[in-house]
């Protein structure tokens, strides 16, 4: 069937889209689905200067606002860096963030994106 115009998604958009689904998968507990709420996280928004969380992301995919797939991996990093910042090493949100950065990158590898190059054709 043909696309509509609003349906057909830009390449870069529908692979983005597709890896953040990949990424959300490492995060079960959902500690990164969402912005950091401060009164969950005592003086968050003064500690962290540039909050990111997924749905953040979505948002910005749906947008457009990313313009290559490396401000996507940068994003990505920063909500990771971010949990490990504002929380100290041992902790659950520190030790997620440390696990989800490691397994995303492995996930974000020219190796891992090459067969889905095709998708930015
Ligand atoms: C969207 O953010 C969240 C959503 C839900 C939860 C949550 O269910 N926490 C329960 C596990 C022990 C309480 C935690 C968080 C959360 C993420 C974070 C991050 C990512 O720093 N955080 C830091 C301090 C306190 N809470 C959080």
């Amino acid at each position: 069937c043909v696309l509509k115009a609003s349906q057909k998604r830009r390449p870069l958009s529908r692979l983005l889209e597709q890896l953040l689904r990949n990424l959300e998968k490492r995060d079960p507990n959902q500690f990164f689905a969402w912005p950091v709420n401060d009164n969950f996280a005592p003086g968050y928004s003064d500690i962290i200067r540039r909050p990111m969380d997924f749905s953040t992301m979505k948002q910005k995919i749906d947008d457009n606002e990313y313009k290559s797939l490396n401000c996507f991996i940068s994003d990505f990093k920063l909500m990771c860096n971010n949990a490990m910042k504002y929380n100290k090493p041992g902790t659950v949100y520190h030790k997620a963030a440390r696990r989800l950065l490691h397994a995303g990158l492995k996930q974000l590898t020219p190796q891992k994106l090459r067969p889905l190059g095709n998708m930015l054709t």
